[in-house]
């Protein structure tokens, strides 16, 4: 039996805690301060009431509070980072790198970062994973192993984790503002709510498995939609000519400035 141990029961630790509750071998644990009964009661699973009970019982513990909060729970664990050293720690805080993160919890500790996304609830989720020279090569693979449990999972040079944070980490709340759109004109145009959502998510759906099931580009799917040349075509000019790019990349950059200025000590 694996132990998760979990610092923070927020969004982002319950999407995880659903999607390796599908495992019997793995035991999940969360600590969150004020929110504990709640989550316990909501995802059916063994609360304590301090980080160190969740360190004292875990294997592996996921760090996934906020990171203005890495100090507090840092200070909080004192004992037991020194009773309990093999502990594996991975954070999941969109800010703050290995080297910080070895500055607040120890020089020697095991601890990676995985930046990932609420999809990992249903095992849809992608997790960037970066780990330093501390870590060896089997525990690599078995955290690696784990974050596959909950969808698509690459190892990054730490570097390249936060446009990975701003694509996938935010990535669910960039594609639903773009479901909300294409909802919202449906909408404007004269369809009810329910057939505009429906035809939103399905074409959405639709799109995403035909371009996983098959080789086909993004641009090759289009040149398929767009076929004679004639109705969509006018309409894929627009949004390609168009701003489209231009304003994802103004999110992602404005995601990226923002997590920047995350302050962990
Ligand atoms: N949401 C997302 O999609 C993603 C989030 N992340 C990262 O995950 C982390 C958590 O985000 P998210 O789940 O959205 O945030 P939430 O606000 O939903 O959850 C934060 C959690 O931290 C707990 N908490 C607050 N203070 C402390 C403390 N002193 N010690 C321990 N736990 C504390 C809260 O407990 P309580 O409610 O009881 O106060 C709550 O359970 C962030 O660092 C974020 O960057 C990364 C990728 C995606
Ligand atoms: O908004 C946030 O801070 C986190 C980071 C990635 C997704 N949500």
């Amino acid at each position: 039996m694996l132990t998760i141990g979990f610092i923070g029961a927020g969004q982002m630790a319950q999407a995880m805690v659903k999607g390796w509750q599908k495992r019997e071998e793995i035991h999940q644990v969360v600590y969150a301060p004020t929110a504990e009964k709640q989550v316990a009661s909501e995802l059916g699973i063994q609360v304590v009431d301090t980080p160190a009970k969740v360190w004292e019982q875990a294997d592996m513990v996921v760090l996934a509070m906020k990171p203005q909060d890495l100090q507090t729970v840092a200070d909080e664990l004192r004992l037991v980072r020194m009773q309990k050293p093999e502990v594996i720690i991975v954070s999941v805080l969109a800010g703050g790198t290995l080297k910080e993160l070895h500055q607040v919890l120890g020089e020697r500790l095991v601890i990676a970062r995985a930046v990932s996304n609420i999809n990992v609830a249903l095992r849809y989720g992608y997790t960037g994973l970066a780990f330093d020279q501390y870590v060896d090569a089997s525990t690599r693979g078995a955290i690696a192993m784990l974050f596959l449990e909950l969808g698509k999972t690459d190892e990054y040079p730490e570097q390249k984790l936060s446009v990975v944070s701003a694509l996938a980490g935010s990535g669910p709340a960039f594609v639903a503002a773009f479901v909300k759109s294409y909802q919202a004109v449906g909408q404007q145009l004269g369809l009810t709510e329910d057939q505009a959502q429906v035809i939103a998510l399905q074409t959405l759906t639709g799109t995403g498995i035909n371009m996983t099931e098959t080789p086909l580009s993004a641009t090759q799917l289009a040149n398929l939609a767009i076929a004679a040349g004639v109705s969509t075509n006018a309409g894929y000019s627009y949004l390609t000519q168009g701003q489209l790019e231009e304003v994802l990349s103004g999110a992602v950059s404005a995601t990226m400035d923002k997590n920047e200025q995350g302050d962990i000590s």
